[in-house]
């Protein structure tokens, strides 16, 4: 039913990125995740799936303590990332989210240059030098997001002038230009054309290669083109994790297969 013929071979013994135990999220007196325990790999894309509203955001979101600008929101539990608990106090979460990057379901450059948009983070992050060190990152960064040959005459026009699809390989350039380990990616590509999505997944591919990448997905078609690691969730539980040929192929929950067949959604 989903093409399931990835490269599954280059997926071996990777070490453990991102560890949570026992989380449990609230927004207000609402449960939005319950008894959540997961190990996310590294040099792995990660899929989330799952119905509208299960949660899958809001788990997404507390990898980069971005629920700490909600309000009402409150996260228990241990959520590690290489071992180091990110919601220890001594975390400072505008170093963890240069460290785990992240780009949304709409793209949203700032209102600046091309070049401005991605040399931004490593501008407040002190990341270069001088202005040599910071052309050849943002070049770098506009090279790893496959956008270089695309914008290299236009860096000094505005992000918002590109289309919908550049500007989403802008927001990644600009989410890897501080050098992250981990990317999360909320629905990247839903407000794409079909040729911008195959774009920023090819881009994914090559982006794994270098660190952990968790993405969120409607689409189980992407879900098994794009993964190697599949985490199924309900009702604000995560039911069934594992790789994602085995969940698209032999769910062995009755939850998941129910979703994947189209039953429950
Ligand atoms: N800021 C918020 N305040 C209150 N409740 C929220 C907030 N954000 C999410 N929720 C609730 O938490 C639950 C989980 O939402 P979340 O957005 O994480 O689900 P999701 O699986 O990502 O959904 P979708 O696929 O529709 O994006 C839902 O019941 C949602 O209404």
């Amino acid at each position: 039913m989903y093409d399931t013929n990835r490269p599954e071979a280059a997926v071996g013994q990777q070490d453990i990125k991102i560890s949570a135990s026992d989380v449990q999220v609230f927004y207000g007196p609402k449960q939005a995740i319950k008894d959540l325990n997961v190990e996310i790999l590294d040099k792995t894309v990660t899929a989330f799936i799952g119905p509208s509203g299960c949660g899958k955001s809001t788990f997404l979101r507390c990898i980069n303590r971005m629920n700490d600008t909600v309000d009402t929101a409150r996260v228990e539990g241990r959520i590690a990332i290489d071992g180091q608990n990110i919601y220890d106090r001594g975390v400072d979460p505008v170093q963890l989210r240069a460290k785990v990057g992240m780009v949304f379901q709409k793209p949203n450059p700032f209102p600046k240059s091309i070049y401005d948009n991605v040399s931004y983070g490593p501008k407040i992050h002190g990341l270069a030098r001088d202005k040599a060190q910071m052309d050849e990152i943002v070049e770098t960064a506009l090279r790893g997001a496959a956008l270089w040959n695309e914008v290299k005459d236009r860096l000094h026009e505005p992000g918002t002038g590109l289309s919908g699809g550049q500007q989403q390989r802008l927001c990644i350039a600009r989410a890897v230009a501080t050098a992250p380990e981990v990317l999360l990616m909320d629905e990247p590509c839903s407000a794409l054309d079909p040729i911008a999505t195959s774009q920023v997944e090819e881009l994914i591919e090559q982006l794994r290669t270098r660190f952990s990448v968790v993405i969120v997905t409607h689409s189980m078609q992407q879900a098994a083109r794009v993964s190697q690691k599949t985490a199924f969730f309900h009702l604000g539980s995560l039911v069934e994790y594992g790789d994602t040929n085995d969940i698209f192929t032999r769910p062995r929950d009755s939850r998941t297969e129910a979703y994947i067949s189209g039953r429950i959604g």
